[in-house]
């Protein structure tokens, strides 16, 4: 897919039919990025932007959007996997979308930070189709956010790419004593869907790395992958992987 570009000294660097809740909407706002950088075109790869990282520059290898119900965690679990740290304190909801870049390894990643929002859904219409992969969030805390999956995946099938890989992630798995969405809910509804699950918390770390790891390689295979080579299998490699919530390994 992407490779590293060059050493340049120091770089700079319509609601959906089903309607996914939006339980918070008179939330607080604030952050956010409404009029960020309007998508280009599909999955094609074009003429990538670069961002820097110590100097050294990347093409943009690939761009995963997080959607899912307002106060999932879409926001935190960004932040944990960019920046390796816990938005603690109070809730600031997203402002139709924000952006971050990140380099893994050798490629590069943009992922949009969407609002969950209702109100800023027709914003977050507009990404769908740049998006290469998709995580779908609910909290493990909420279960209207678990109900409404099957809604975003209505509307995921409606906006994004047809080969868009998605993933579904129950979040907030820290939180053992307001559980109300058992893990086994939530791989019931991703194998109905045939999306790939697990559950993460961006509070400890559980599997972020591991969610944004496992589309990376997926991605990275099919447009490596040689004709005859058989396809990677993204349930296995995370099943594989997984680490379990109430366990020591976070
Ligand atoms: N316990 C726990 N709390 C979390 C976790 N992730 C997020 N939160 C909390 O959940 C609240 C909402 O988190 P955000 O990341 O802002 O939610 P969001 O999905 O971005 O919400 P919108 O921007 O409105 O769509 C915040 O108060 C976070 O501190 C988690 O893994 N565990
Ligand atoms: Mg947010």
């Amino acid at each position: 897919m992407s490779r590293k570009k060059a050493v340049k000294g120091k770089g700079s660097a319509k609601s959906p039919k089903a309607s996914p809740s939006s339980g918070r909407d008179s939330g607080r706002t604030g952050k956010g990025l409404a009029a960020a950088a309007a998508p280009s075109s599909g999955l094609v790869y074009p003429s990538r932007p670069s961002i820097s990282n110590s100097g050294e520059f990347y093409d943009i290898a690939f761009k995963v959007m997080l959607v899912g119900d307002s106060g999932v965690g879409k926001t935190c679990l960004l932040v944990r996997f960019k920046d390796g740290a816990f938005l603690a304190g109070s809730f600031i909801s997203t402002v139709g979308i924000d952006f971050r870049n990140k380099v893994m390894s050798i490629d590069a990643v943009k992922i949009w930070d969407t609002a969950g929002q209702e109100r800023f859904r027709s914003v977050t219409h507009a990404y769908y189709r740049d998006a290469h992969a998709l995580l779908l969030l609910y909290d493990v805390t909420n279960k209207a956010s678990f109900d409404n999956i099957r809604a975003w995946l209505t509307e995921i099938h409606e906006y994004a790419q047809q080969d868009v890989v998605v993933m579904l992630l129950g979040n907030k798995a820290d939180s053992t004593h307001d559980r109300v969405v058992k893990r086994e809910e939530g791989e019931k509804l991703a194998k109905e869907f045939g999306v790939p699950f697990m559950e993460t918390s961006a509070k400890s770390g559980l599997n972020v790395e591991l969610a944004f790891t496992a589309v990376a390689k997926e991605l990275k295979h099919r447009t490596m992958k040689e004709p005859d080579e058989p396809k990677f299998q993204l349930q296995e490699y995370v099943n594989k992987e997984v680490r379990t919530a109430g366990c020591c390994r976070s």
